[in-house]
């Protein structure tokens, strides 16, 4: 049996009677019908994989046209359909004609049975790698939009991200499994991204998977791949994420998310360097280096029984807390900055800066969306503003996310009620601690002290 979908379109009842008696014997499923109008519905209820098309269906009428016409219309639904046309009339011209506008073969009726199988199962098989070479073009062109993804540099000055960039400058050349925690929008991915670039696998592929994307059905097709066969849809072989990133670099996004039996079935991967494609028992061994990365919190989990210890184990050789965006001082304005003249010229608008009042509603926001969220608020401000100053106003920022004192900081702020209420969150920050809060305001003791006792705190 022929695993093809064939229809068979031809105004004569006796034609379609005994094309299908036959052709079921061959083919796993024939469906039949008497007018091409129907051939919109039917190709879009069906998976039709080979068209066979009567060329005549007027009485009295055999030039052959309105076989020629509607095999135009159903390739320009798609050009990949299979079709054959058949004629009692047999007519080498427009045998010729037909082959010239896309048809795959002609056949003469009354036909020979071994014929017609002869040409369906030819047909069939042209079908196949089409379908074949569709689905790679598929899975290069995901492949493509990653490679070429534009992926930003690390940006920050502050200690904790020197710190980190110093330790991905010596965990990068090893071939460690990487665990990147932190919050929503933190930059989890450029790390990754960036621990990739540093690495010896630089010029392989990256490839990013985002397991919160993925239900539980999914997941073992997308990751490990199938065998032709393993499940109702898998028509062909498909080779999976794991071994699409052999010789590079495999980033598993949002893995706290994972289900438990995933969990065990990552685990399996990721201890044996194997892979088992769905319905294949051949393993296949694979060379990628592991990265992985969750806002969750994984020791947590693992302490109530939601995330396996023994994946934890695995995947945390070397374990990367990214700070909030509020952690990281100064950084927060190198990052205005960057996104700043990255949305200047998206949308058109040079010379862009922050006035001070802006800048310190920056500084003192808590961004609970972090990076992503700053992003976000610059985008916004760039594009409502009038002039060359982005304003304190322009930033849209919720009054509720500021300091954590539960002071509300209105944007009609003047700068002393601002300076005020950072040394406050200074203060608070370091739980009275005069140096700390001082190193952290980047002033001396004298200095907070002295404004301390201005704003009478
Ligand atoms: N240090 C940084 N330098 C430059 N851009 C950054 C930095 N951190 C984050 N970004 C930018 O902020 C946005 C969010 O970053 P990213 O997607 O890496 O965060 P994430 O932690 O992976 O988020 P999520 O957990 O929501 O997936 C991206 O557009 C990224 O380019």
């Amino acid at each position: 049996m022929i695993e093809a979908n064939v229809l068979v379109i031809d105004d004569d009842d006796d034609i379609l009677l005994s094309a299908k008696l036959f052709l079921k014997q061959h083919f796993s499923q024939v469906i039949t019908c008497k007018s091409p109008k129907e051939i919109n519905v039917l190709l879009s209820r069906n998976e039709i994989d080979i068209i066979l098309l009567d060329m005549n269906y007027q009485k009295g009428v055999s030039d052959g046209r309105e076989g020629l016409y509607w095999l135009e219309h159903i390739l320009s639904i798609d050009k990949d359909y299979v079709v054959i046309l058949m004629t009692a009339y047999g007519n080498v011209e427009l045998a010729v004609q037909a082959i010239k506008k896309g048809a795959t073969d002609f056949i003469l009726k009354p036909w020979e049975n071994e014929k017609l199988f002869a040409t369906l199962s030819a047909a069939s098989k042209l079908r196949q790698s089409n379908k074949k070479v569709k689905k790679l073009e598929k899975i290069h062109s995901s492949l493509q939009k990653d490679i070429n993804r534009k992926f930003e540099h690390i940006i920050g000055h502050s200690e904790p991200i020197k710190q980190l960039q110093n330790t991905l400058i010596k965990v990068a050349p090893t071939d460690a499994n990487v665990l990147i925690l932190g919050e929503n929008g933190t930059g989890k991915q450029v790390f990754a991204y960036e621990l990739h670039q540093l690495s010896q696998r630089k010029n392989q592929i990256f490839m990013h998977v985002d397991l919160g994307a993925l239900n539980e059905n999914l997941f073992e097709s997308e990751l490990f791949g199938y065998a032709k066969g393993a499940f109702t849809d898998a028509k062909d072989d498909k080779p999976g994420r794991f071994e699409m990133a052999e010789g590079g670099t495999i980033f598993l996004d949002e893995i706290g998310n994972l289900s438990l039996p995933l969990q065990a079935k990552l685990l399996s991967v990721i201890q044996n360097r194997t892979v088992n494609r769905l319905g294949e028992s051949k393993e296949r061994k694979i060379n990628v280096r592991l990265i992985t990365a969750t806002n969750m919190p994984l020791n947590e989990m693992v302490a109530k029984g939601t995330f396996r210890q023994d994946l934890l184990f695995r995947i945390n050789t070397v374990e990367l807390f990214l700070p909030g965006l509020a952690e990281r001082g100064d950084d927060i304005l190198l990052l205005a900055s960057h996104f700043l003249n990255t949305f200047s010229s998206k949308y058109h608008k040079s010379n862009l800066s922050l006035d001070h009042k802006a800048e310190h509603m920056l500084l003192n926001y808590q961004w609970p969306g972090n990076v992503r969220e700053l992003q976000h608020v610059i985008e916004r401000a760039v594009i409502m503003s009038d002039g060359l100053k982005i304003s304190a106003s322009d930033l849209q920022l919720s009054p509720q996310k500021f300091g954590g004192t539960n002071q509300v900081v209105q944007t009609d702020m003047g700068l002393e009620e601002m300076e005020k209420l950072m040394v406050q969150k200074a203060i608070d920050k370091h739980k009275g601690n005069i140096s700390r809060a001082a190193n952290d305001l980047g002033l001396t003791r004298a200095a907070l002290y002295r404004r301390i006792e201005k704003f009478n705190l």
